[in-house]
């Protein structure tokens, strides 16, 4: 193993995996191959052949290019650079916008199928990855209102390069907002430091966190609200999502299920974004508890949230508080449960098999689950599935322009 690494290979690759990277084949064996397009052919080298099933391979050229190669969009991450050298983050930044979509949406539905057994006929309705208001005109920049660069050797800034720890120093970031890209200090020097965030809230200028820094308050709005959270705290990151997923959590709800008393919840709350959102949609008397494991982000939720009688946000790891909630819970808690809708918005890892058997246990009539990650997603709608809860809806949106990431919203409904 690993006589074959810096070889050039030549292979037509024909679909995108999970992860973003097209999959061809050579003699037999599946290779990886980085900044390929399905149906291309391509001159790759190979970079990791230490497995005997499949190799790893980095594109060199492109001898046969799809119709929807473009030039990409952010120099740093081109063909033109050796491989080791091009940023990560930005890994369909050389495919045509609507086909960037396209690709996602193929790869949630393969995640569906293969996870969870749900071909194009099972779905309740078309699959469709959505692009968010803006970034068709603006052909998918300028959309990160948060990021995070990292240190190198000689304390310049830069994104990491693709599956690799090294930093790769830039003088742009194309993906960033105006204001986020005016703010970055790239001519500085930051040796000695790990990483810099480099974000700008929609209220007051942007900032830096720089390393470990303590963490202070800022503002967002999202439509005629306002949240406080911390600028070390989680935030979706483009900007247009926190407004693109209140509509789609609302959208998502079915309302003949929804119950303004039942004990609704929202998982993996945050600053209780998602809870504002079902609270603004069936009015002052719904009831629905935040569920954090950041104690900080709990405390920003309770003040998010204020407004309404019935919302309220904890701290807890949501293994343990459903499981607290489980052991503890009376036959007029059970009834409550049976009756909510919970939403549940994991990070990459998802719910996973202990949260979503807990889920089962309680049997809450609606699940409405935002997923970042198509694999995960669909292995817990199987688990849901074992439960008794079928997929009534699913929606793709494109929150991660030219990346390789995509968001999905998803209706599951106790039957
Ligand atoms: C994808 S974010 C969603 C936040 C919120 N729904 C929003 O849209 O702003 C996931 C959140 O889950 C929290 N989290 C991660 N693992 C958790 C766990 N096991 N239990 C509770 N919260 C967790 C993170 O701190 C983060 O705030």
């Amino acid at each position: 193993m690993g006589e074959n690494v810096g070889r050039e290979i030549e292979l037509t690759v024909d679909r995108i995996a999970h992860g973003g990277i097209a999959v061809g084949r050579l003699d037999g064996r599946v290779v990886f191959v980085s900044d390929a397009i399905p149906g291309e052919t391509v001159r790759a080298r190979v970079s990791d052949d230490r497995k005997k099933s499949f190799w790893r391979a980095d594109t060199v050229a492109v001898l046969e290019a799809s119709e929807h190669r473009r030039e990409h969009v952010w120099a740093a991450a081109s063909l033109d650079r050796d491989p080791r050298g091009r940023v990560g983050g930005a890994e369909f930044g050389h495919i045509a916008l609507a086909h960037q979509r396209e690709l996602k949406r193929q790869v949630l539905a393969e995640a569906l199928q293969r996870q969870a057994g749900l071909g194009p006929d099972d779905l309740p309705n078309p699959l469709a990855v959505d692009a968010l208001p803006g970034d068709t005109a603006a052909n998918g920049l300028g959309w990160r209102t948060r990021i995070r660069l990292h240190v190198d050797p000689q304390g310049r800034l830069g994104p990491m390069a693709s599956r690799s720890h090294t930093v790769i120093p830039v003088t742009d970031a194309p993906l960033a907002t105006p204001a986020v890209q005016a703010a970055i200090p790239f001519a500085e020097r930051f040796t000695g430091l790990g990483t810099l965030d480099v974000l700008a809230p929609t209220v007051g200028e942007p900032r830096l966190v720089i390393g470990e820094q303590k963490p202070s308050v800022i503002r967002e709005v999202v439509g005629e609200r306002e949240f406080q959270l911390d600028d070390t705290g989680f935030w979706q990151v483009h900007r247009a999502a926190p407004v693109a997923l209140t509509a789609a959590v609302q959208e998502a709800i079915d309302p003949t299920v929804f119950d303004p008393r039942a004990d609704n919840l929202d998982l993996y709350g945050g600053v209780g974004l998602l809870a504002a959102a079902v609270a603004d949609r069936f009015g002052p008397a719904t009831r629905i508890t935040s569920v954090e494991s950041d104690e900080r982000a709990t405390d920003h939720a309770s003040e998010n949230l204020a407004e309404w009688v019935g919302a309220s946000a904890e701290t807890g790891r949501v293994d343990r508080w459903l499981r607290t909630l489980d052991s503890g819970a009376s036959e007029a808690d059970r009834a409550r449960l049976r009756a909510a809708t919970v939403v549940l918005d994991p990070p990459r890892s998802g719910a996973g098999g202990e949260v979503m058997q807990l889920l089962g246990r309680l049997a809450p009539a609606q699940l409405v689950y935002v997923a970042c990650d198509p694999v995960a997603l669909a292995r817990d709608v199987a688990l849901a599935a074992e439960h008794g809860y079928r997929l009534v809806g699913i929606r793709g949106l494109d929150l991660f322009p030219h990346t390789h990431h995509v968001e999905a919203v998803a209706t599951l409904v106790r039957t």
